[in-house]
């Protein structure tokens, strides 16, 4: 497993241990008191109640030091959790299956296990929880007291009320964050990570759009690409990391220059492409001007040092084309020409 797998599964089980860890000490300080009104009713001897405080008190922080020791810290939480079913089943018999607890804690650890684990991992305790319902009842002789007085009712609620609220406000966070974590992903996926321009492929989903747009309305738009002339000696004269600081140079003349509705990106290399719309060559001629002008400004000594400057090709989008690949390669050609007249200049297709 690599080291980022490595760490998206070490957080993963973090979030998943503590979110069960969190579950289960509340379910047992909301299902104490509906235990406890039953004990008190039914004269339950002493041992009742040193079960009910140790498991109450001391069984939440047990399982979760066992599972930050472990080394499979998901797999011992999935063991603990089987642990809870019985506990739960062993529960209701200690309760003489008094009705309404008994029905709370069934459905708790139910809804408890599927939202930790779905259908299949629920349905795997439910043999645990009826074997220690089966054993513990038929040790006590099988008591069965089905009804439930108010005063248990009373004491229920707490568990009734608090439970449910607690797991849906987390089943709702767990939802908004994993919404806002595949939006980061989106975003991730749509950008370079160098300049933080958007990548190729979003760029050429867009200037698609844009041609297709430009076919219906015949409202003007044009392709710019952009090419950082003796790059190459930047990076071999002073190190890569020079060399990146002069694509983020670009992408900064980029940003500084374009407006809101135009699209520059990354696209590949020392190249970049810019669609720009509702704009025709003259003033797409001036925008790239600017760009030009301002990478100038901003490329810093070793750029300056090594003539590193831009080269420009323009084309704008015209009914014969049949593809952004046709207009991409008018406009590389543009920037082929800007090249070979000695760069740092603009040239229209
Ligand atoms: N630092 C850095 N270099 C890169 C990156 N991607 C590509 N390169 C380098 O960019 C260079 C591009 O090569 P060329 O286009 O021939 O370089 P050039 O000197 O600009 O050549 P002309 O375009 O003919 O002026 C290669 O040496 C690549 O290794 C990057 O992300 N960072």
């Amino acid at each position: 497993m690599g080291f980022v797998e490595s760490q998206l599964t070490n957080s993963g089980d973090r979030k998943f241990i503590g979110r069960t860890l969190r579950l289960r000490a509340l379910g047992l300080a909301v299902g104490a008191p509906a235990v406890a009104s039953v004990l008190y009713e039914i004269h339950a001897p002493t041992w009742a109640w040193i079960l009910l405080a140790v498991h109450t008190l001391l069984w939440p922080y047990l399982a979760w030091w066992r599972a930050r020791r472990s080394s499979d810290p998901r797999g011992k939480e999935f063991g603990h959790l089987i642990f809870d079913s019985a506990m739960g089943g062993a529960w209701i018999a200690i309760m003489e299956f008094n009705l309404v607890p008994s029905a709370l804690l069934v459905t708790m650890l139910t809804i408890d296990k599927i939202s930790a684990a779905g259908w299949r991992f629920t349905a795997r305790t439910v043999p645990a929880q009826a074997i220690t319902c089966i054993v513990v009842s038929a040790l006590l002789g099988f008591p069965v007291r089905l009804e439930s007085s108010m005063f248990v009712i009373v004491a229920s609620l707490p568990c009734m009320f608090v439970y449910p609220l607690a797991l849906s406000t987390m089943t709702f966070a767990l939802g908004y964050r994993v919404s806002l974590q595949n939006r980061q992903l989106q975003r991730l996926n749509r950008s370079d990570a160098l300049t933080d321009l958007p990548n190729r492929r979003h760029w050429d989903e867009a200037a698609a759009s844009e041609l297709a747009r430009y076919l219906r309305s015949r409202r003007p738009a044009v392709v710019m690409m952009i090419d950082v002339d003796n790059f190459k000696k930047v990076n071999d004269g002073y190190g890569h990391a020079v060399g990146d600081e002069v694509l983020r140079c670009v992408s900064a003349a980029l940003q500084s220059s374009l407006r809101e509705i135009d699209t520059p990106a990354r696209y590949g290399g020392d190249e970049f492409a810019v669609l720009l719309t509702e704009t025709d060559i003259r003033g797409a001629r001036e925008i790239a001007e600017r760009i030009r002008m301002r990478f100038l400004e901003l490329r810093g000594e070793a750029a300056a040092a090594q003539r590193c400057t831009l080269s420009i090709g323009l084309a704008a989008a015209e009914r014969v084309m049949v593809g952004v690949d046709d207009w991409v390669r008018r406009a590389d050609a543009a920037m082929y020409g800007a090249k070979t007249a000695g760069g740092d200049r603009v040239n229209v297709a």
